[in-house]
C-alpha cells in the first residue's frame, strides 16, 4: 500500500522525522506509539499526505468548524462525495438520508446530543467523537488516527475502537494504550526522537516491554535486535522534506 525509503522530514533546523525505510501493507492494523516530540503526529501526517484519495485522517487538531453543528461537522466527512449543490442544500435543509446516515454515526459513537447542536456547545469527549464521525462518515479504506480516543474514558475508547477496526480494512494510529495496542493490533511501530526503533509483531510483545520502551533506554537494546529494517545506510542521499 505504502512504501517510505530514506525519509527525512525538518521544521526549520529542527528533524522531526528520519526514518530508513517502513511498509504499510493492505489490510494490516498498525499501532504507532512513543514518547511526546517522538514524530507521531509528523509521521502519520505523512502517511495521510501520500495516501489522501484513500484514506481518512481523524487528527488530534480535529479541525472542527465550531459554527456549524454537529450534523454539518460529520457531513463535511462527504463532501467530495458529491456535487457542490448537494452539498449546498444540506448546509441550508439537511435532506433525510444524510441525516438519517449522520444519525447512525453518532449512535455508533454514542454520542446522544441533537446533531443540530453547535459544535462549540460540545464537551471536549464530544467534540472528539464528532471528529471521528466525520472521519467514519468518509468510508475509506484506510483509516489513520492521531491519539482519537485520548478525552475518552477507556472503556468507551475499547468500544469506539472495535468499530473503527470493523469499518476499516486497514488502520494506522497513534495511541497511548498499551493494552489496546497488543490486544487490538498485529503490528507495534515504536519512534523515538523521529527515528523507528521497533516495528514488531505485536504477538512478540507484552505490556511490560511496551512500558519499558517509555521509561527505559536500556530496554532499547533488545527492541532494536528484534526489529527488522533498523540499520541505517548513512551513505545513502536522503530526501529533505522542510517546511
Ligand atoms: N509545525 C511545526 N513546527 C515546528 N516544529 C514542529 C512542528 N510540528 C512538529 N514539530 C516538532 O517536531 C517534533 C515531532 O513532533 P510531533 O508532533 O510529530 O511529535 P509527537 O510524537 O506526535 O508528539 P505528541 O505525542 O506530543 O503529540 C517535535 O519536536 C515538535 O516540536
Amino acid at each position: 500500500m505504502l512504501v517510505l525509503n530514506d525519509l527525512v522530514i525538518q521544521f526549520g533546523d529542527k528533524v522531526a522525522l528520519d526514518i530508513e525505510s517502513l511498509a504499510i501493507t493492505r489490510g494490516e492494523k498498525i499501532a504507532i506509539i512513543g514518547r511526546s516530540g517522538s514524530g507521531k503526529s509528523t509521521l502519520i501526517n505523512h502517511i495521510y499526505e501520500m495516501l489522501r484519495p484513500s484514506s481518512a485522517l481523524c487528527s488530534q487538531r480535529q479541525g472542527l468548524v465550531e459554527n456549524l453543528s454537529v450534523f454539518h461537522n460529520v457531513f463535511m466527512g462527504a463532501l467530495n462525495r458529491h456535487r457542490w449543490y448537494y452539498n449546498l442544500l444540506n448546509l441550508v435543509y439537511p435532506l433525510s438520508q444524510p441525516l438519517k446516515e449522520v444519525g447512525l454515526i453518532a449512535t455508533e459513537l454514542e454520542l446522544d446530543c441533537p446533531l443540530t447542536k453547535p459544535v462549540s456547545a460540545l464537551s471536549g469527549g464530544q467534540r472528539q467523537r464528532v471528529a471521528l464521525g466525520r472521519a467514519l462518515y468518509q468510508h475509506q479504506e484506510l483509516f489513520i488516527g492521531d491519539e482519537p480516543f485520548s478525552a475518552l474514558d477507556p472503556v468507551m475508547g475499547q468500544r469506539l475502537l472495535t468499530h473503527v477496526l470493523a469499518d476499516h480494512s486497514t488502520v494506522v494510529m497513534v495511541l497511548h494504550d498499551m493494552d489496546m495496542a497488543l490486544a487490538h493490533f498485529d503490528r507495534v511501530i515504536g519512534l523515538r526522537d523521529g527515528r523507528k526503533v521497533l516495528d514488531i509483531d505485536a504477538k512478540s510483545l507484552n505490556v511490560n516491554t511496551l512500558e519499558a520502551f517509555y521509561q527505559d533506554d536500556t530496554a532499547l537494546d533488545f527492541m532494536v535486535a528484534a526489529s527488522p529494517a533498523t540499520n541505517r545506510l548513512e551513505s545513502l542521499p536522503r530526501a529533505v522534506k522542510r517546511y
